[in-house]
């Protein structure tokens, strides 16, 4: 059991640490649009399932909460919350549209849609950042190896790992580091009150 403990640990700091080295640069590509939408007026819309929708939640509090600095909150949404959204979406259409009809509600030129999927093949993903595409948002997607999502991000961030709990550990911190990026742009050396 302790030789499991430690292969765990070890695998996901190796996977952790080879995809974030890989994705230097998407890191900070992915900043920088980020920071444009947000300062035009723009949003993230993100959508994930299970943990993934966890991860959906997770980001979007830091950035319309904070994250490390005293700062304004920042316009985020997980489409993983409205049990009333989401079941009746379900219900009456198909779980495949559940993402896919609130990206086509809420969504304006300008956002960017943040679709998580450690398989990458998620129908409600795929379908959702399809949709995304179509009305001209931006789309970063985040994966593991690749699947249908790939194709549709604009950004993509992969993990090389067949594991859904290493990908998904992987995706956390690329997102934290995300948030932490964004926020030195847009707020870097600034008090409280500021705006960018
Ligand atoms: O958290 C876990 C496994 O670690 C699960 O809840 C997992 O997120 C679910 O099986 C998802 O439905 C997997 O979907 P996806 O990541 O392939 O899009
Ligand atoms: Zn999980």
């Amino acid at each position: 059991m302790k030789e499991m403990i430690l292969a765990s640990l070890k695998a996901s700091l190796h996977t952790k640490e080879k995809s974030v080295l890989t994705h230097t640069d998407d890191l900070l590509a992915a900043t920088e649009n980020i920071r444009q939408s947000l300062v035009a007026g723009g949003k993230l819309l993100i959508f994930g399932n299970g943990g993934s929708a966890a991860d959906a939640q997770h980001i979007a509090a830091e950035f319309v909460n904070r994250f490390l600095k005293e700062r304004r909150p920042l316009a985020a949404m997980a489409l993983t919350t409205d049990t009333s959204v989401i079941t009746s979406i379900g219900n009456d259409y198909h779980f495949d549209q559940i993402f896919q009809k609130q990206v086509e509600a809420l969504g304006r030129i300008g956002d960017i849609a943040v679709g998580i999927s450690t398989s990458g093949n998620s129908p409600n993903v795929v379908l959702a950042m399809e949709t995304a595409r179509k009305m001209g948002l931006f789309t970063i997607g985040f994966t593991g190896r690749g699947g249908a999502i790939a194709t549709l991000s604009d950004i993509l961030f992969t993990v090389p790992s067949d594991v859904t709990a290493r990908i998904q550990e992987t995706h956390i911190t690329l997102a934290h580091i995300l948030c932490e990026l964004v926020e030195e742009r847009m707020f870097g050396g600034v008090g409280a009150a500021a705006q960018p």
